[in-house]
């Protein structure tokens, strides 16, 4: 794979000559002029690194762009900085950023520092792609809320099967995890997982992003192109967002559904392909089956079995796993970052309308902020302005059940954090004997 560079900066002779150069390295590079042009572009261009000016429009405040670093370090930024600003700069690398170079850039200096990022990010992604992938896949669906034990168990069920699977639930709540879980226990695990989102593919193009096409088949088709499903052959087709798929391609699907086999676009002979299909959706299929939005044929032949996630609001008991989940991800084999007990309070008792999404998107900014191995409410409110000290209310509609799980939940995963994990210290630090912890562990799943 070619690796991608996006660059940001407002002066387009600089984009221009910069691009030059890193495309004469063999670079695939994308330019625009300011943050809001950054996040737009990371939509569609998934970046493996970024070259980032500090003083860009409409601000020309660079104070303003180191604020909004810390969105974007999941992949190394390299920051451009003008002539004095070693300051900002040292401010930036404890942001997260992965280096600087000052202006006027030295084309050779540019290319010695982004081949080392580059090499350097490609090897700590290989490093956690394979520490994944020694997981066991049931250890990736984290919560100890009875519904996300219910999931479990299905998913345990029905993972070894060839049945299909239809995920409901809102946003977030991880329909897509709960799927590849299911791929990656069944048969089909050495085989690909290809995930399609049908509501991001404009409805002209789905027909043969998903089928391919010959070559000539229409105008621009130089190449014949296998499609998604040829891609997903011996393995499964996750179906994302399957709602919002066009009815003039539900018709196509079915057919696929029901046949096994398919015309690539402009072609004449029959492709069979074996896949197992896993759809997802946050509508209400039903519902819309009743507007005629949705093919009812099809919603019978994908339904299959269905699993239900929850909003997290639903089950405050799974966040402190998922807080310690996420942070220890994060840390990459080093001592993750510690919540201290307020801060721990705050992501529990918030509200979290976009879900675990939502949850895991927080925590990587705060943690993007946080000094000294531990996350501070004063490093909260610095993103999120509201966050107060002092135990919040619970939730109103949580049970009595429920909120007494989650506190306990919460305190054990913090005392055990605090030490070290060492399950005597723990107990005794919650006046529970050493048995009762490993009873609570145990019955919580910790
Ligand atoms: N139970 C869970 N355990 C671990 N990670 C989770 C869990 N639920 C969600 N996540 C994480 O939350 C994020 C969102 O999850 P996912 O993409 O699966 O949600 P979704 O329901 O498919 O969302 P959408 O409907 O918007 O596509 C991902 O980063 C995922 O890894």
């Amino acid at each position: 794979m070619i690796p991608r560079i996006l660059l940001v900066d407002d002066e387009p002779a600089f984009r221009t000559l910069c691009a030059q150069w890193l495309e004469a390295e063999g670079y695939e590079v994308k330019d625009c002029a300011d943050l809001n042009g950054l996040r737009d572009q990371l939509q569609q261009f998934d970046a493996d690194l970024v070259l980032l000016d500090l003083s860009l429009p409409p601000h020309f405040d660079p104070h303003h762009t180191l604020a909004a670093l810390p969105q974007f370090i999941d992949r190394p930024v390299i920051i451009l900085t003008g002539h004095g600003e070693r300051e900002l700069a040292l401010e930036a690398l404890r942001q997260g950023a992965w280096d600087f170079l000052a202006k006027p850039i030295d084309p050779d200096m540019l290319a010695v520092v982004v081949r080392r990022a580059l090499t350097k990010h490609q090897l700590v992604r290989e490093l956690n792609s394979l520490k994944q992938r020694r997981q066991p896949p049931l250890a990736s669906l984290i919560g100890a809320s009875p519904s996300m034990e219910n999931i479990r168990a299905l998913v345990q069920r029905i993972a070894p099967t060839d049945v299909r699977v239809l995920v409901t639930g809102p946003s977030g709540t991880g329909k897509e995890v709960i799927s590849r879980a299911i791929h990656d226990l069944s048969q089909r695990a050495r085989g690909p997982f290809i995930s399609v989102h049908c509501g991001a593919i404009p409805a002209e193009l789905l027909e043969s992003e998903l089928f391919g096409h010959t070559r000539g088949a229409f105008t621009g088709a130089d190449k014949a192109r296998d499609g998604l499903l040829k891609l997903a052959d011996g393995g499964t087709l996750f179906l994302d967002e399957i709602g919002d798929m066009p009815l003039a391609m539900q018709v196509k699907l079915l057919r696929v559904l029901q046949e096994g086999s398919y015309y690539p676009v402009g072609g004449r002979s029959l492709e069979t392909i074996d896949v197992r299909v896993i759809s997802a959706t946050n509508a209400d299929l039903p519902e819309k089956v009743k507007r005629g939005e949705f093919r009812e044929d099809l919603y019978y032949r994908i339904k299959g079995v269905t699993i239900e996630t929850r909003p997290l609001d639903e089950r405050p008991e799974d966040i402190p796993l998922l807080v310690s989940h996420f942070l220890e991800l994060q840390a990459r084999g080093q001592p993750p970052l510690r919540p201290d007990t307020e801060a721990f309070n705050w992501f529990i008792h918030r509200r979290w309308p976009g879900n675990v999404r939502e949850l895991k998107s927080a925590l990587d900014s705060v943690a993007a902020i946080a000094r000294g191995g531990v996350i501070r409410l004063e490093d909260i409110a610095l993103l999120y302005p509201d966050a107060k000290p002092g135990p919040a209310q619970a939730a109103a509609g949580d049970s009595l059940e429920a909120q007494v799980r989650a506190l306990e939940i919460a305190l054990i995963t913090e005392a055990l954090a605090r030490h070290d994990n060492n399950r005597t210290h723990a107990a005794q630090a919650l006046g529970l004997s050493r048995q009762g912890l490993l009873k609570k562990i145990e019955r919580y799943g910790l």
